[in-house]
């Protein structure tokens, strides 16, 4: 498949959603929690919908796995070699919290690797995207398309992490890196922080789900960077449980 020649639709379709979530973003909108305690908002609702809607139309044979649909059974799950990862919004609590700093996000993969990925922040008027093996682009709030790159760290390391999340592990694990700055971001932007060379590292010695991390994780790598588990192998999709182990994601300098 050439991912290169569907990326304007999937950015097309990332686009639409972000403006419908911008518009209840804007608005006075009500908070629900569900099962597992986690916000929900209508916008998560509306995003999932203009996705699948949009996905559907571009490629009918795909399945799509999105955090706000239904469960699909491992046993149908298992035999998809290609799928949509989809995070109709990963960072509710800052989309709840109004920091700005929450994102749409749509992964393509393939054999368990994120090919292709677009992460759009749309109070920021960001937008991320990438093919890995070809490269990672960043649209500015300006509407400016530029390629990007993982940066070579200086002495200082530009540490990105959860402060939703923050834990002890995390904490020692900073520590360990010597001399760091904490550079803020919320939700799958911290990946984009470093596929742009604004940050240097992301550990997640913490619980996520492949919808947090696939999409980024393919900006990620497209622009020169890895996402590897603590034994060194690369965060993988498509597992029995949708639930991520802890993963470390930088540049190549770091592994
Ligand atoms: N106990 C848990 N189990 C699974 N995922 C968790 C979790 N605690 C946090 N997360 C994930 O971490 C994401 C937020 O990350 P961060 O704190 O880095 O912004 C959440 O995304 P959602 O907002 O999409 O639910 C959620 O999926
Ligand atoms: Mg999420």
């Amino acid at each position: 498949m050439h991912y290169s020649s569907i990326l304007p639709d999937v950015i097309r379709i990332a686009d639409e959603a972000s403006e419908r979530v911008l518009h209840i973003y804007e608005s006075d909108f009500k908070v629900r929690y569900k099962d597992d305690n986690s916000p929900i908002t209508a916008a998560d609702e509306a995003s999932h919908e203009v996705i699948v809607k949009g996905l559907r139309a571009l490629s009918r044979d795909i399945p799509i796995l999105s955090e706000e649909g239904k469960d699909i059974p491992w046993a149908e799950r298992q035999g998809w070699r290609r799928f949509w990862l989809v995070d109709p919004i990963d960072g509710t609590r800052d989309f709840t919290q109004r920091t700005g700093e929450f994102t749409v996000n749509i992964a393509l993969i393939e054999d368990g690797e994120p090919v292709m990925g677009v992460v759009t922040a749309p109070a920021l008027k960001e937008a991320f995207w990438g093919v890995v093996g070809e490269g990672a682009y960043k649209r500015d709030r300006t509407g400016h398309v530029h390629r990007i790159r993982v940066a070579e760290p200086k002495a200082a390391k530009r540490v990105v992490a959860s402060k939703n999340h923050m834990n002890e592990p995390t904490l020692a694990f900073i520590e360990a890196l010597g001399e760091h700055e904490l550079v803020q971001a919320g939700s799958s932007l911290k990946f984009c922080r470093i596929a742009e060379g604004h940050a240097d590292i992301y550990p997640r010695l913490g619980p996520t789900s492949e919808w947090d991390t696939a999409a980024a994780q393919a900006v990620l790598v497209a622009a020169g960077g890895r996402v590897e588990t603590l034994d060194g192998t690369p965060l993988r999709y498509g597992k029995e449980n949708v639930l991520n182990p802890n993963f470390v994601a930088a540049g190549s300098w770091y592994f």
